[in-house]
């Protein structure tokens, strides 16, 4: 039997338990896959009263650079988060010939060209899949599963704090802050959550995802963005009304004129899968030009989830030791030296239907002026909701438009708020249809 494969494990919080409780877990699993045991040996925490899980004969400290350095450790679990202590750590051990696991999409999707050239470089292998979708194995399914497709588009919920609180709005009638709250407490959210409520986090996971699915460098800085803080519980019941859910999707599409990369919340038929996709869970399609249309399903955050993700990293990198870099997966899909940068399309010239409620006075004529506005800027009306208001109060309009070009629709929507009858606190959100 082989010497066991030692661990530093870099950060002992929410996703740094999971792993230790999976290893210890599912241990005897572990071994028969892969011939040999893979044991923590060093811990770097800075909170270590945080911990719930036994640290029996593992080295503890609060300085992950020493325990990268350590002879005891052959491959480092990166679970800190950060920039600026991981990319140290993450370019140490690689310097060191280490192979890194790591969750921290942030660093990845802004610093990622830097440490995946430098990777390649030393012919050091890195995993990522805990960086994206949690516990489903997206990047596994996008770089292996489907490597025999074009990659047309992918799209999905791919931040489970942000589906967790819509949820929560939606089916329980929760505030946005309680439910934001308690997607803390679980260990969903990002250290600073407007990471995941501003859509930060899903525009790195789709910065990691576009990446691997069209082999173009990653583009953390083209992904146009926009987060769920202003959804609102009327925004919420409007769309139940309407027929739609609202979820916050990743989208990134690839046409002859280039690659766009968009996040926002968007309004889905509530009979299509995805709308269907609720609390932590995460979902993400993908269509490629020979499989048509897969689906992928499963927890997106969470300690055990997450570390499941990190756990199936070290048995491949635990498989893959001692051999050449040439004969292994490449670690973004493409061979290092075939990713291409595609033009990136400006969100702008995107075409989608829209939802639109505006808060107006109540008075005659006020329907037929915005049909009418709308109708002169050639924009149609797919759907249209008046609710009445009660004494001394402002009408709610709302409608779904036809697909238009985003720049198109904001002109007209300027115009709309222009009018002497519409009150401030409008809300414009993108509707999507996914076709199967
Ligand atoms: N929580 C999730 O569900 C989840 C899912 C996927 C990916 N991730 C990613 O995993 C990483 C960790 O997330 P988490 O939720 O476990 O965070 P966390 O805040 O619960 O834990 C972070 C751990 O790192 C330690 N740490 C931070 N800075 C350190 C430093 N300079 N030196 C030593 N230790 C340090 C902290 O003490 C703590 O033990 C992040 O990159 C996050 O984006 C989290
Ligand atoms: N904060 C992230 C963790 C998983 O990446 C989320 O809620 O999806
Ligand atoms: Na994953």
């Amino acid at each position: 039997m082989s010497t066991p494969l030692k661990i530093g494990l870099m950060g002992l919080g929410t996703v740094g338990q999971g792993v230790l409780r999976v290893l210890r877990k599912n241990a005897d699993e572990i071994e028969r896959r892969i011939g040999r045991k893979l044991v923590v040996t060093h811990i770097a925490t800075k909170d270590l009263d945080r911990n719930s899980e036994s640290l029996e004969g593992i080295t503890v400290s609060d300085d992950a650079l020493t325990c990268v350095r350590s002879a005891d450790v052959d491959v480092v679990v990166e679970v800190m988060g950060g920039y600026n202590i991981a990319k140290q750590v993450t370019l140490a051990a690689i310097e060191r010939g280490k192979p890194v696991v790591t969750a921290n999409k942030a660093l990845l999707a802004e610093h990622g060209n830097e440490i995946f050239a430098a990777a390649a470089k030393a012919g050091v292998g890195l995993g990522f899949e805990a960086a994206v979708a949690g516990g489903i194995p997206i990047i596994k399914a996008v770089r292996e599963g489907l490597a025999g497709n074009r990659i047309d588009s992918l799209a999905g919920i791919i931040n489970g704090t942000c589906n967790y609180i819509l949820t929560q709005m939606t089916v329980k009638g929760q505030t946005f802050a309680d439910a934001l709250s308690d997607a803390q407490k679980l260990g969903y959210a990002e250290a600073d959550p407007t990471f995941d409520v501003e859509g930060v986090d899903a525009a790195h996971k789709l910065t990691i995802l576009a990446s691997i699915a069209f082999g173009i460098p990653l583009s953390f800085g083209a992904v146009a963005r926009e987060g769920i803080s202003k959804i609102t519980a009327q925004d919420i019941q409007i769309a139940l009304t309407l027929g739609y859910r609202i979820k916050l999707l990743g989208i990134a599409q690839r046409s002859d004129a280039g690659v766009s990369l968009r996040v926002h919340p968007t309004l889905v038929p509530d009979d299509q899968l995805i709308a269907k996709v609720d609390g932590v869970v995460n979902a993400v399609v993908v269509n490629g030009n020979a499989v048509g249309q897969v689906g992928f399903y499963g927890r997106g955050a969470g300690g055990d989830p997450t570390a499941s993700a990190i756990v199936a990293d070290l048995i491949d990198v635990a498989r893959s030791l001692g051999v050449p870099q040439a004969q292994r997966v490449p670690v973004l899909a493409f061979q290092p030296g075939a990713m291409k940068a595609l033009p990136l399309l400006a969100i702008a010239d995107i075409e989608s239907c829209y939802y639109l409620r505006l808060r107006v006075a109540d008075e005659p004529g006020v329907l037929k002026a915005i049909t009418g506005t709308l109708a002169e800027s050639d924009i149609s009306i797919e759907a249209i909701l008046q609710k009445e208001p009660r004494e001394h109060e402002d009408a709610t309009v709302a409608l779904i438009t036809s697909a238009v070009k985003e720049s198109k629709f904001d002109a007209a929507m300027q115009r709309l708020l222009a009018l002497p009858f519409v009150r401030e606190g409008a809300s414009r959100i993108r509707v999507e249809h996914f076709k199967s």
